[in-house]
């Protein structure tokens, strides 16, 4: 059967956001205007229990048992099918945006008009940067006191250092937004009511200045200024058709279609990102919305297709987004609940029916396609068949985890892998009740194969489990959903901050393992080079030895020890990371040398050349913004300071005072209650793992003391 609408006519996006900017209230009105649901429940309303949404996945658990955790729902807006998987805005799960965003073609990133950039967002639009996915921004919550939308626009442009290009103003703000002008359609939109079935009235840009005067200097001012920039959007969109643009400058005129055919050209190479505002809330916004994802956004292969890797993660080659080509796909995301594994997947290429079986490259083990189910979070709605663009869940595929790739077994292929960053944080988790000591080992397995996050890890002195994660907070929830989800209750022990070790300096050293006992005896000397090497480059190893002088039978044995005795180095034990150990000259003997004598004499050498190198601690840095009343400002910046912390940034976001920064996880262990207490419960605080830096030599000693504690 061939396929019943083009490609072109999909879009895969997702929504991201800081937590509380409006992503679930976006996503229901999208519901809504797109006629999916005929209801609209207010999160204000979910939160205090009284209501559900679509994406409320405890609500969902409820109503069809099957967990939906980060809810994928489909809707389709002007004859476009448009996959939106929403993302939680939880700090710790950065991680569920790296995975959609994996698999997206491109995103709506949704800000608070009151607080305009916020540290997670900053975070995500990083990872979107690396996926290279293309984005509109959405200043929603217009309607709130405080609402700044220049704020916004210069956090945009200045912070995420993106070429914001303006296609939507606000017409008034807080209770005076009354809609927006639409610079591309040169006309303003102005709702009749806050009604979700209000109408809008189209107004020329020329006319707005003699209908509407705002209380707010700052609000008229958007308005004196809409002929400047919409002569500033014609100008920067126009520029990418040369044609087009030389009209433009010639005769002052333009053809529409071409400006949009331009905005589109201009986001989805990542050149642009359009600016758009509106309230979800007060349902202004959300049909404009909806029209820029559709001309704006790419669809499936409209920028490529997806690398194909060979094991070491180098690419091979590309495949195209096109049904005729083998089935492949990669595994996303993977839940699993009392009733099942659900293995939600993006299709890149090929048609996979029901019944069909699937090679789990990534594993090498085979899977059987039994049920398809389409993504919606408002029931089930089970598929036969999904094709190239489309996203799915498989049910009940029994060995794929998140970042797998599926294939046509006749044509194996690896997709490129998710990134996903390694825990900063560990606790040991111990069984509350008898009755739960056989189960916790398969609830913690569980929760780690759905969260590729987290991290088991049996303590080979203690025979203690331990839990690594992102954060304090990842893994508490991480406990508490065991709990709930599978019904298994376990305790925390106290944290502790996954530090790392790196040579200082790049060191040259000899080893020389010799042993005579009676008969044979042992003997290899290595003589290598051990390299400090940039952030997030990991361990190479190089042979560069000539003329045989190590014999190549025993090379392996050299880069296994170098691996090996890289996880536990010198300073505290902790993982080495970041070098690169060349191998340049040896001495073996015909009778004396074995691979395991060689690797007796390359763990010597890496020991002692990594004490000879001047050896580095490294400790994870979070990003901090604490949110709170101005007058307790000055006393949680004292205390950011004494915790080693850096501010980066402070002021103003609509009534409340901000102050944002870095600071060593070390430090940070029950900050929320230092917070409470400090600003008598008006304070919030979102914290997210940034980077991992050198602790200072003095500081050392101090932390190593209470780390052992
Ligand atoms: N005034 C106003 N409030 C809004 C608007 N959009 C969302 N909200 C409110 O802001 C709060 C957070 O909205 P959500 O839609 O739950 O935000 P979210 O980003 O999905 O939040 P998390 O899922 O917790 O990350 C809720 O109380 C919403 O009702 C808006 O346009 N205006």
């Amino acid at each position: 059967m061939a396929r019943k609408k083009p490609l072109a006519l999909y879009r895969n996006i997702g929504i991201i956001a800081h937590i509380d900017a409006g992503k679930t209230t976006t996503t229901e009105r999208v519901l809504y205007y797109t006629g999916r649901k005929h209801q609209i429940v207010n999160t204000h309303e979910t939160k205090d229990g009284k209501g559900s949404t679509t994406t409320d996945y405890m609500e969902q658990e409820r109503k069809r048992g099957i967990t939906i955790q980060s809810a994928a729902v489909s809707a389709v807006w002007r004859g476009h099918q448009i996959n939106v998987i929403d993302t939680p805005g939880h700090v710790d799960f950065t991680i569920e945006v790296n995975r959609s965003l994996r698999v997206l073609d491109g995103a709506v990133v949704v800000f608070d008009g009151v607080a305009g950039v916020e540290p997670q967002t900053e975070t995500n639009w990083r990872l979107a940067d690396q996926y290279k996915v293309p984005r509109l921004c959405y200043v929603n919550k217009m309607d709130r006191i405080g609402a700044n939308f220049a704020h916004c626009v210069k956090g945009i442009r200045e912070r995420l250092g993106a070429n914001a290009l303006l296609c939507q103003v606000p017409l008034g703000s807080s209770d005076e937004f009354v809609g927006m002008a639409d610079l591309v359609a040169g006309v303003g939109y102005i709702w009749a009511s806050d009604d979700k079935d209000s109408t809008w009235e189209s107004v020329p840009l020329a006319q707005l200045k003699d209908r509407m005067t705002f209380g707010s200097d700052a609000d008229n001012a958007w308005i004196a200024d809409l002929p400047k920039l919409r002569q500033d959007l014609l100008e920067t969109a126009l520029a990418l058709d040369d044609d087009a643009f030389e009209k433009l400058i010639d005769t002052g005129e333009f053809d529409p279609a071409v400006l949009k055919q331009c905005i589109r050209k201009g986001t989805v190479t990542g050149a642009l990102v359009p600016v758009l505002c509106g309230s979800s809330y007060k349902n202004k916004g959300v049909q404009q919305l909806l029209d820029a994802v559709v001309d704006y956004l790419p669809y499936p292969g409209e920028n490529g297709g997806i690398a194909m890797v060979d094991e070491d993660g180098n690419v091979v080659g590309e495949q195209a987004v096109t049904d005729d080509a083998p089935a492949r796909a990669l595994a996303f995301k993977v839940i699993n609940d009392q009733f099942g594994t659900l293995t939600f997947c993006r299709i890149y290429s090929g048609v996979i029916r029901k019944g069909d079986t699937l090679l789990n490259v990534t594993r090498g083990k085979k899977e059987r396609v039994g049920r398809i189910v389409e993504v919606q979070a408002d029931d089930t709605k089970e598929i036969d068949e999904v094709r190239a663009g489309d996203i799915c869940a498989f049910v009940s595929m029994k060995d794929t985890e998140t970042g797998d790739s599926l294939s046509d077994p006749a044509h194996p292929a690896l997709l490129e892998r998710m990134r996903f960053p390694d825990p900063v944080i560990s606790v040991s988790v111990e069984p509350k009740s008898r009755n739960d000591v056989d189960k916790l080992s398969t609830a913690l397995y569980k929760m780690v194969k759905a969260d590729p996050s987290l991290r088991m890890e049996v303590d080979q002195e203690t025979g203690q489990t331990v839990l690594k994660g992102m954060g304090e907070l990842h893994l508490e929830i991480t406990i508490d959903r065991m709990r709930t989800e599978l019904g298994v209750e376990a305790s925390m022990g106290k944290p502790r901050v996954s530090f790392r070790e790196a040579f200082g300096q790049s060191v040259e050293h000899t080893y020389t393992h010799k042993k005579q006992s009676g008969g044979s005896g042992q003997f290899a000397e290595v003589k290598m080079i051990f390299e400090p090497g940039e952030p997030g480059s990991g361990v190479v190893f190089s042979d560069e030895v000539v003329g045989g002088r190590v014999p190549r039978e025993y090379i392996p044995a050299v880069e296994h020890a170098v691996r090996t005795e890289s996880q536990e180095g010198q300073i505290a034990g902790y993982e080495v990371v970041d070098f690169k150990a060349r191998l340049v000259d040896g001495k073996f003997h015909d009778v004396d040398s074995s691979a395991l004598a060689f690797e007796i004499a390359t763990r010597q050498c890496f020991r002692e050349a990594q004490k000879l190198s001047k050896p580095k601690l490294l400790e994870p840095i979070m990003s901090l913004e604490v949110v709170t009343e101005a007058a307790y400002l000055g006393d949680i910046i004292g205390d950011i300071n004494r915790r080693r912390g850096t501010i980066t940034e402070q002021g103003q976001k609509g009534t409340s005072a901000f102050v944002q920064g870095f600071v060593p996880l070390s430090e940070m262990f029950g900050y929320i209650n230092f917070l409470r207490s400090a600003t008598s419960g008006r304070g919030n605080f979102s914290m997210i793992f940034d980077h991992y830096q050198e602790v200072p030599a003095s500081m050392v000693d101090k932390l190593m003391e209470k780390e052992a504690k």
